[in-house]
């Protein structure tokens, strides 16, 4: 039986807002590994980066379903917990990327305090018990079992769509899974979102552009704010939530790898509007990064091998450093077909640092 979805207990998403063109892929053809299913998934990640991943008539994407709507829950619950107790877990003391962070927004409380958008990084290594564990939050370990399970479902789907991607990208079998292997330590996090309501706020908007740094994005939101720039345009356009899909995305890495051929594209949160506005939002994210030994680098064969030599200038780094170098601002940029385009003397990517969306 199809999972249960919660977005119908949340004001309705806006008509009146124009929807950003995202192509919809179901899973288990996917999984299946039906032909039409995976060229429009391919086509997909070389125009926009971002689709709809239809879960529903999976079993394993309606575990996911399921559990992203259990972890929802349990996210709100943990930021209902006074600031101070959420800042023992923050960062940069805990740990200056995978911990719980906060930006201050213009809006104050009933107490004169300034409103957060907050964020909780929790990673892959820890979940799973690969590393040494951070401390975390009671209410966070509680649910190690949910936590674990998500995490693994997660990868499992993130697994099968890099061995679309190699199939299409005519690389050696495994090329890519070899890099993104669970077991070995890499950057790969979920994170618990939430924003308040505020108003829209033209220089917060752009502060929160971005592109994801890591190789592909799943992403659960119920509510709309979630918007992509059009390629080639300074359009932005709504991602319009859709119960029993989530939103796949990919990011820097595969950009690199493929060098150019797959798009990382830009996006950013701001307030969900409509009869939305008003209401607090929260999004479920899981990242996955390629393991952190791994330079990020050109890879040799298949389609890859046809993409344009461009004079390269960018540092050589492997996934752990520039995760956290982005992760904690040192590189202030994104990453586009045209290699990363720095914004080092951009103020607003100086203080994209501190914001919660940058990822
Ligand atoms: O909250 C959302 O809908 C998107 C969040 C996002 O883009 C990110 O955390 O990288
Ligand atoms: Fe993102």
């Amino acid at each position: 039986m199809q999972p249960l979805t919660s977005h119908h207990q949340l004001p309705p998403f806006p008509d009146n807002v124009k929807n950003a063109p995202l192509v919809s892929v179901s899973f288990e053809a996917l999984e299946k590994g039906d032909e039409g299913a995976s060229a429009a998934f391919f086509q997909a990640c070389k125009d926009l980066g971002f689709f709809y991943l239809d879960l529903f008539g999976s079993e394993l994407g309606e575990k996911i379903v399921e559990e992203a709507e259990k972890l929802n829950k349990i996210q709100q619950e943990f930021f209902k917990l006074p600031n101070e107790v959420k800042d023992v877990y923050g960062r940069p003391h805990l740990h200056p990327f995978y911990a719980y962070r906060f930006n201050e927004l213009a809006i104050k409380d009933e107490n004169g305090v300034p409103l957060r958008g907050e964020s909780y990084n929790l990673r892959k290594d820890d979940i799973l018990g690969n590393c040494e564990r951070l401390a975390c939050h009671p209410m966070i370990l509680e649910q190690q079992e949910l936590f674990t399970s998500y995490t693994k479902h997660c990868r499992a789907a993130v697994d099968c769509l890099l061995e679309h991607l190699n199939k299409h990208l005519k690389l050696p079998t495994g090329t890519l899974a070899d890099m993104h292997r669970i077991n070995e330590r890499s950057g790969d996090h979920v994170r618990l979102v939430q924003a308040p309501p505020y108003p829209f706020d033209a220089a917060q908007a752009q502060r929160a552009e971005h592109t994801d740094f890591g190789s592909i994005t799943i992403l659960f939101n119920w509510l709309g704010g979630l918007q992509i720039r059009v390629p080639d345009t300074n359009e932005w356009v709504y991602v319009r939530p859709i119960p029993g899909s989530c939103v796949v995305n990919l990011g820097d890495a595969m950009v690199k790898f493929t060098a150019g051929l797959l798009r990382s594209n830009i996006h950013r949160v701001v307030p969900p509007v409509g009869e939305q506005a008003g209401e607090t939002r929260n999004s479920l994210v899981f990242f996955s990064r390629p393991e952190d030994s791994v330079v990020l680098q050109r890879l040799e064969g298949g389609l890859i091998d046809a993409q344009p030599v461009v004079e390269s200038t960018e540092p050589e780094m492997t996934a752990h450093e520039w995760i956290m170098a982005k992760g904690t601002g040192q590189l202030p940029g994104v990453y586009t077909k045209k290699g990363f385009e720095w914004r080092e003397n951009d103020k607003r990517w100086r203080q994209a640092s501190s914001s919660t969306t940058v990822a």
